[in-house]
């Protein structure tokens, strides 16, 4: 990894008005920092509502913000042409099935994105880089292509999308929770592809999940959201084995341990519908920690430990008393 910036966002903010008389306000993300680095693997966390889902959109240019700054290798993101953008960033989406057309070929996207974006490539050139790609994403193209999606597994399709995706060798995968519809006894295969993708092609990564697991098995930094703000931010090993967010603390409670007993979980939720701004943290109102001062004052991110930054007022008091 180099560290060189290749997202650089500054206060992201997407207001989206909705309700009959357009005057009901969700803040989908509320001034949201961050920087993505060249050959790193980000994830971003959160639970359903967070924000992850309209991030990624506006990072693939399918939502425009409402304010702030996104700079992409320098460049402010509205002043790429949309296809020299999607030359260098690739994105895979949650569902594998609803990216295949159930008439076609598993190989029909794998054509026509060669056809694509290798239009002076002559037909067998393109059929070799799609062999490759195949081979690179750990499937034998003899035995998958001519076949149709039915007879793939959810985790074969994720990898022809993850193939598809790579044939146009892009900088940057966007990963929309690309493992949580397919089994688990196949994730790993898909997780361990992501980190060759970093590794061996060199490729940066923004895997959005909302699982805290998933999200440090592979990552290099960890970003968690909630309700459209950042909460902890920063190296995986700090926040991982030293969260110092009660949000974060209580994620780390949530994930499932052989040694723990189902009862001593706490179950997260989905986050109830936020209409309107928040004064203060938009975490209070579940912070075991909250005092009043947290409801009327937003928290700013703090950094606790070089390259470890919390958003909360007591991040400190929360770090000593938790390790
Ligand atoms: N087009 C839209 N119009 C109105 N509200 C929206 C729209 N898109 C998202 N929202 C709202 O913005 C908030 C964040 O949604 P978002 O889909 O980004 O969350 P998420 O973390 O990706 O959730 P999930 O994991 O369930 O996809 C939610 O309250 C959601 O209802």
């Amino acid at each position: 990894m180099n560290g060189e910036g290749l997202y650089e966002v500054k206060g992201l903010t997407k207001v989206f008005s909705t309700g009959f008389f357009r005057t009901t306000r969700i803040y989908a993300l509320n001034n949201v920092s961050f920087n993505v680095r060249e050959g790193e693997v980000l994830s971003i966390v959160g639970e359903s509502g967070s924000g992850k889902s309209t991030l990624l959109k506006i990072l693939m240019k399918v939502e425009r913000p409402t304010s702030g700054t996104i700079l992409y290798r320098g460049r402010p993101l509205e002043r790429w042409d949309s296809r020299e953008y999607w030359k260098e960033v690739q994105a895979v989406l949650q569902d594998p099935y609803s990216s295949f057309n159930p008439f076609y070929r598993v190989e029909r996207p794998l054509y026509m994105a060669a056809k694509t974006y290798m239009p002076s490539a002559s037909e067998a050139e393109r059929m070799k880089a799609i062999r490759e790609s195949l081979e690179f994403v750990g499937l034998d193209p003899d035995e998958t292509l001519g076949k149709y999606p039915h007879q793939l597994s959810g985790g074969q399709l994720q990898r022809i999308m993850i193939a598809r995706a790579l044939l146009i060798k892009p900088r940057v995968l966007l990963a929309d929770e690309i493992v949580s519809m397919i089994d688990a006894s196949l994730r790993a295969n898909v997780l361990n592809l992501l980190y060759k993708l970093k590794t061996e092609a060199g490729v940066s990564v923004l895997f959005v999940t909302h699982d805290l697991g998933l999200a440090s098995y592979i990552a290099d930094r960890i970003l968690v959201l909630y309700k459209g703000e950042i909460m902890e931010y920063g190296d995986v090993d700090s926040v991982y084995s030293r969260p110092a967010h009660p949000y974060t603390q209580l994620l780390m409670k949530s994930i499932p341990r052989v040694t723990s007993k189902w009862r001593d979980r706490i179950t997260t939720t989905t986050i109830e519908f936020k209409t309107g701004y928040i004064k203060g943290c938009v975490f209070a109102d579940r912070c075991p920690i909250a005092r009043d001062y947290c409801r009327s004052n937003k928290p700013t991110l703090k950094e606790v430990e070089p390259g470890h930054w919390a958003s909360c007022h007591y991040a400190l008091e929360a770090l000593k008393s938790a390790h």
